[in-house]
């Protein structure tokens, strides 16, 4: 039962070229509006995954990530809802008007010559290429994830999933680390304004370094992001030492990790630290960015996880049975990333899949094995007993500054 395509009706060509009104019908098509109160919000439509589809460096992710999801019968047992696009004061809520009304201006330009040097003053360039619709694409990612905060707000679900958000190194006033819109923020601030404490946790393989920086200052959110931290590896920033500052000193928690790191080393720090975490924090609303490019097989071969190792984090979170949104990010082994969120779906809705991948439209991307778990590799691991012992110890020394 998905939701019915968003009825978008163009009215003619506004400022930006495209004005879309868009009537996002929620449930299934044989009961519009009609919401059974299901525990788990999952949102997509076909335009968001068709936006997503086209972002570079992930082609087709979207739809792969969603089509396994529904091959596994698991839209049966969530509750599909068809995101509404951001407003453009909802996106001006963390970003400046400068960004937004460039990328409204750029948003129906082909990749042409114009306006060269202000898309590199406002990020789009190398790290991230310009996109056709980008102003589209950020208003529907965003709108995806405040869709998904607003139905924790509302009480009409304790999980909503948006597998297309997690977008941790958007800034301000500019594109950056392949990001175009902190989604991420603009939920948190949301969130913020009805849940007195949110915890965030960033499993991405890269520091969420811009969300850690909106919510330096602040005690109201405590953000931890585990990472790969080494010399001359984006964005640089999530040493030990990055506390936070202000009120919000010791609110900010980054774990920092070496490559090579493995399921049951990565799961047991995690525990060790979010259970601290828990107690000190007493979260109210928590928020995972569940990047997969931490997975053995990714493109950046930095760390040795599988989705088992992913889930035992996720499983941890969810066992406090908090309002808990769930975000995707980073993963750019297309089946795996697949594989990855399809688990974790699975996990939220308690229930084991099968490991034959079901037959649907990417089956083929599953070869050789055609199976949904993945293998660590044989990667060294340079994260030592005493290293990790080192982090352990040098969090929970700040975590005592808390509460
Ligand atoms: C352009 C991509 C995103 C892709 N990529 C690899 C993977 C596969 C081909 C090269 C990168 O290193 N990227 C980046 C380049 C510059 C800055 C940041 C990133 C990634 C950020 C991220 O994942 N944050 O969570
Ligand atoms: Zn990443």
């Amino acid at each position: 039962n998905q939701p019915t395509k968003a009825k978008a009706k163009y009215m003619g060509s506004g400022p930006s070229g495209l004005s879309v009104r868009q009537d996002s019908v929620v449930g299934s098509k044989d009961s519009p509006e009609q919401t059974e109160n299901n525990e788990i919000y999952y949102v997509f439509n076909q335009k968001l995954l068709q936006l997503c589809d086209q972002v570079p460096k992930i082609p087709k992710r979207a739809s792969m990530v969603h089509t396994l999801i529904e091959a596994y019968d698991l839209l049966d047992h969530v509750t599909p809802v068809s995101p509404e696009f951001a407003t453009k004061d909802e996106l001006l809520t963390f970003h400046s008007q400068e960004y937004i009304e460039f990328l409204e201006r750029v948003n129906l330009e082909e990749d042409s010559e114009k306006d060269e040097e202000l898309k590199q003053q406002f990020g789009l360039g190398y790290d991230c290429p310009s996109l056709p619709l980008v102003y589209d694409f950020v208003r529907l990612v965003a709108g995806a994830s405040l869709s998904c905060a607003k139905a924790l707000i509302q009480q009409k679900c304790r999980i909503a999933i948006n597998w297309n958000g997690g977008w941790h190194h958007a800034r301000r006033d500019e594109a950056a680390g392949f990001c175009y819109v902190n989604d991420i923020v603009l939920a948190i601030l949301k969130l913020k304004e009805h849940f007195n404490r949110v915890l965030y946790v960033d499993l991405d393989l890269h520091h969420g370094d811009a969300v850690d920086d909106a919510f330096i200052f602040t005690p109201k959110v405590m953000t931890v992001s585990l990472h790969k931290f080494s010399p001359g590896f984006f964005p640089g920033t999530g040493s030990l030492n990055r506390v936070g500052g202000g009120r919000g000193k010791f609110y900010t928690i980054s774990v920092p990790l070496k490559d090579g790191i493995k399921d049951e080393q990565y799961s047991d720090l995690f525990t060790r630290v979010i259970e601290q975490v828990r107690v000190k924090f007493q979260p109210s609303v928590v928020v995972v960015q569940c990047g997969a490019d931490t997975l053995s097989s990714d493109p950046m071969q930095s760390f040795n996880l599988t989705p088992l190792g992913v889930g035992q984090c996720v499983s941890r979170v969810l066992s406090w049975k908090l309002p808990t949104l769930l975000l995707g990010g980073g993963g750019y082994n297309m089946a795996n990333t697949a594989r990855c969120w399809s688990y974790l779906t699975g996990l939220v809705l308690g229930q084991k899949l099968p490991s034959e991948i079901p037959d649907h439209e990417f089956f083929l991307e599953y070869g050789p094995g055609y199976q949904l778990e993945v293998c660590p590799a044989h990667y060294t691991n340079y994260n030592t007993v005493e290293y990790m012992e080192t982090v352990a110890k040098a969090i929970t020394k700040n975590l005592e500054n808390v509460r």
